[in-house]
């Protein structure tokens, strides 16, 4: 769950791009880049680290140009290595740069072919690469003079080739800026406009809070399937370009990767997190009518919204007991189990008097593989709780996720083969309560009653693309496991587009 973001304006770029990717970073935070287009070239920035601390006012100033993509990257393929933060670029047919958020299930098979018989080499592990190179090669085959047309037919065979998860964004130079969905729409992408004396901006982002970001009205979500091209004119043009498009988004999503001022698919984060709140105190009250509940605390940041909700539903008293160390990222998007686990800590710290001698319910968004739970309870009972509790805006989540979200492994799931009850004693908790799959979708289904689908593959193994099968899970495990990651570590290779005169780092 990467962050994207492409815009086409009447004035540079790199400013609006900076501040976008900012509002995303909660998207990513392994590493950030930029690229833009200027007078025939790229110039391109991306390094690990926080967008605040990959540009620097000299890369800024060297980012020259009307257009533009950037990218915010949590890794769910490869390596974090420096050379797999993105955007991506080749240089045939046209030159082209890409980002993209999500990932491929079939890059493996991708790879070999584009060796094979596409002639075409890939230089990392990444399957941001693989998905850029099939563009590229699939827009080769249009003559020099690419027609809206054109792309569209490139994209077309993109989505017969590719499998998975993915929302990208692209530049052809000379050209214009593109964007195109999977298929079933798994990953999120909007666009929107801004009029200017100049004339019309259009940017497209994975969320539309980077669009409020930039004074830019939201269009719409681009449909599954559906691909965008802006030409360098500012002109906009649409086509679906999927042979069997269907609508089902990550309902993570609405769990816990996007913020909740973003409207995705129609629905309101803030508004799907609410009912969230509501349906899991509907099931509280049907499952303990005699609910001996003091207090309502959220685990900041993401669960707020529904804890509110939540303890209004139940006339309980809602009170912040936890505050937030506000320089700590996210945790579950920190690359090691190592520095998840210390992270919880410096995080979160107790304020003993909303605990002491209460019985509490802790509210969390969502139990992945339980480094934040079992911490908080430990530190609720330290701060002197009689009781307590814990409620899961998200069902139980029992199976890994292929399509862009870094839970590639089942058994680091903490509900893995587990039943609620024993989740609930691991985690040391008095009592535990889990959202039902079926609330869950009908709390989005609320807000958009469009929503008739989703990916919902974390909670009940089932994998919308219908490509996924045991030998896939486990040569994943195989390349992916905390275990895995930890041995190979990082390679900090330095990749960057040598193409302008001034010295750059
Ligand atoms: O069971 P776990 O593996 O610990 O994962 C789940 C936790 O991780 C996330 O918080 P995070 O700190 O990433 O972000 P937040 O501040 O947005 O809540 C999520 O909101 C849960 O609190
Ligand atoms: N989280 C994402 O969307 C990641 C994109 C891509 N698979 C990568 O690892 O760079
Ligand atoms: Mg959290």
């Amino acid at each position: 769950m990467c962050g994207i973001v492409g815009l086409m304006a009447n004035q540079p770029v790199n400013q609006a791009l900076y501040d976008a990717l900012t509002v995303l970073q909660h998207r990513g935070q392994d590493a950030a880049g930029m690229m833009t287009w200027h007078e025939g070239r790229f110039l391109l920035r991306k390094s690990n680290g926080l967008v605040r601390d990959v540009f620097h006012t000299r890369h800024m100033t060297r980012l020259k140009g009307n257009l533009g993509i950037g990218h915010v990257r949590y890794p769910t393929a490869g390596s974090s290595s420096e050379a797999e933060s993105q955007p991506f670029y080749v240089n045939s047919p046209y030159g082209l740069a890409l980002a993209h958020n999500g990932n491929l299930t079939n890059s493996d098979q991708l790879k070999q072919e584009l060796y094979t018989s596409d002639l075409r080499h890939i230089n990392t592990s990444s399957d941001s690469e693989v998905l850029l190179n099939v563009f590229a090669h699939e827009l080769g085959k249009q003559g020099h003079h690419l027609t809206p047309e054109d792309i569209f037919d490139a994209v077309r065979r993109v989505h017969r080739r590719c499998r998975g998860g993915y929302a990208a964004v692209a530049m052809i130079n000379g050209f214009g800026m593109v964007a195109f969905r999977d298929p079933q729409g798994i990953r999120p992408v909007v666009f929107g406009t801004r009029n200017t004396e100049d004339g019309q901006d259009v940017m497209i982002a994975s969320e539309s809070v980077a669009l409020d970001v930039g004074g830019f009205e939201l269009a719409r979500d681009l449909a599954p399937g559906e691909a965008i091209f802006v030409d360098m004119r500012g002109e906009i043009h649409t086509q679906q370009c999927a042979d069997r498009p269907i609508l089902a988004p990550c309902i993570f999503e609405h769990v816990y990767l996007a913020r909740p001022d973003s409207i995705l698919d129609g629905a309101y984060v803030y508004g799907t997190r609410m009912q969230m709140g509501r349906k899991l105190g509907d099931r509280i009250l049907r499952e303990w009518p005699e609910q001996d509940i003091d207090v309502v605390i959220p685990i900041p940041d993401t669960s707020r919204t529904s804890a509110l909700e939540l303890a209004q539903h139940l006339g309980v008293t809602f009170r912040e007991g936890f505050m937030k160390n506000r320089y700590i990222g996210r945790t579950f998007i920190m690359p090691g189990q190592t520095q998840r686990k210390k992270s919880v800590r410096q995080k979160l710290n107790a304020i003993d008097i909303e605990f002491a001698g209460k019985n509490v319910l802790l509210v969390d968004d969502s139990i992945v593989r339980g480094t934040t739970c079992k911490q908080i309870i430990q530190m609720a009972r330290e701060a002197g709780a009689n009781k307590v509790y814990f409620a899961s805006a998200a069902p139980p989540v029992r199976y890994p996720n292929v399509y862009g979200i870094d839970m590639p492994v089942a058994k680091e799931l903490i509900a893995h083969g587990r039943s609620e009850a024993e989740v609930g004693e691991l985690i040391g908790a008095d009592r535990i309560f889990y959202q039902d799959l079926e609330d869950l979708k009908a709390a989005c289904r609320e807000v958009n009653p469009q929503l008739e689908q989703f990916d919902c593959s974390v909670f009940d193994g089932e994998y919308i693309t219908g490509d996924i099968d045991d030998n896939y899970l486990n040569a994943l495990e195989a390349s992916r496991s905390d275990a895995v990651k930890q041995k190979s570590g990082s390679a900090h290779s330095v990749v960057d587009l040598h193409n302008d005169v001034e010295d750059h780092d």
